[in-house]
């Protein structure tokens, strides 16, 4: 049996209120209007059900602390580095402003592999956010572990070649540099304090990537806004994505969409044809 077995089936419940200003700033954070009929755009649920763990009890990495107690919801992966996976979504119905969110959460899966850059614990949780009551959303969720890099590991992801992307394939594009500025937005929006996304120094030489890396949800939101412009505000009944690497912060973003009803496709590349992100979708 494995050492995390007592771990899955544990829950913890976080309930919210989708407020107005909270959307305004997630509206102002992308460029975007509000929707025509008042409801939230797919994506802003990722603003809701906040960690609020003490500032004294982070960790090192900005996230609260993983430990055995009784209080700690993930489980105390000893490999430090944290990262968002995939996630697949279903929405069943749009949030409204001042409705009251429960969301509850419940680990379904902790499993060890071993993976091209080294061990990797990932760690799978299903949520389910209900707004007044209502089920509104279901979510699977990845989080992976990865093991700490040496300290002269070499920066990852290695630095942009010539490749080069190509937007012909595609149906909708959108290229765009995520800048330091959205970056800070994010991470205060979803009071998400990781130190990848915001502490240059640290992401360099305690993590060993290039640069700041790009929220994995935010890549996914952008994909998710680029979806409602082609399709309209909470066309969608489904979205999945996997995170395949990371974004750099100042490096160019292609935001790319194909296909419609039950077959769209989404993905994300870097500047040089890296793919960071692939996705699914259906409406
Ligand atoms: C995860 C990395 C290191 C694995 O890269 P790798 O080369 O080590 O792994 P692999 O060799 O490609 O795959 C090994 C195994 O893992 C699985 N696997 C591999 N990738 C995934 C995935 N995404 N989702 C689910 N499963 C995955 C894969 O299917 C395989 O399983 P198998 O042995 O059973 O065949 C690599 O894919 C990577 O760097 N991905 C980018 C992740 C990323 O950039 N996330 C967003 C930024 S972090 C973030 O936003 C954080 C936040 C918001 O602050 C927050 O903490 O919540």
């Amino acid at each position: 049996m494995s050492e995390w077995q007592g771990w899955i089936g544990r829950e913890e419940e976080r309930r919210d209120r989708v407020d107005a200003s909270a959307l305004a700033r997630w509206l102002a954070t992308l460029d975007r209007g509000p929707t025509s009929d008042g409801a939230v755009p797919q994506g802003f649920h990722w603003c809701l059900g906040l960690p609020d763990a003490p500032t004294a009890q982070l960790g090192n990495d900005g996230h609260p602390r993983r430990d055995e107690s009784e209080d700690s919801f993930m489980p105390p992966a000893p490999l430090p580095r944290r990262m968002w996976a995939s996630s697949e979504v279903e929405f069943l119905r749009p949030l409204r402003v001042g409705e009251t969110i429960a969301r509850r959460s419940r680990i379904a899966a902790i499993a060890e592999k071993q993976g091209g850059s080294g061990k990797l614990l990932f760690v799978t949780i299903e949520h389910r956010t209900h707004a007044d009551d209502a089920l509104a959303l279901r979510e699977t969720q990845s989080i992976v572990f990865r093991e700490a890099a040496p300290p002269d590991a070499p920066l990852s992801p290695p630095a942009p070649g010539a490749a080069g992307f190509d937007a012909a394939a595609w149906d909708a594009h959108r290229p765009m540099t995520p800048n330091e500025p959205l970056l800070f937005r994010y991470s205060a929006l979803t009071f998400n304090s990781h130190r990848i996304h915001y502490d240059l120094p640290y992401a360099r030489d305690a993590e060993r990537y290039r640069g700041l890396v790009v929220h994995g949800p935010l890549t996914a939101t952008l994909l998710l806004d680029l979806a409602q412009r082609q399709f309209g505000d909470n066309a969608l009944t489904r979205f999945a994505f996997r995170g395949l690497s990371p974004a750099i912060c100042g490096e160019p973003l292609h935001l790319v969409l194909r296909g419609g009803g039950d077959a769209i496709e989404l993905a994300a590349f870097a500047g040089d044809g890296r793919q960071i992100m692939s996705g699914t979708a259906a409406t």
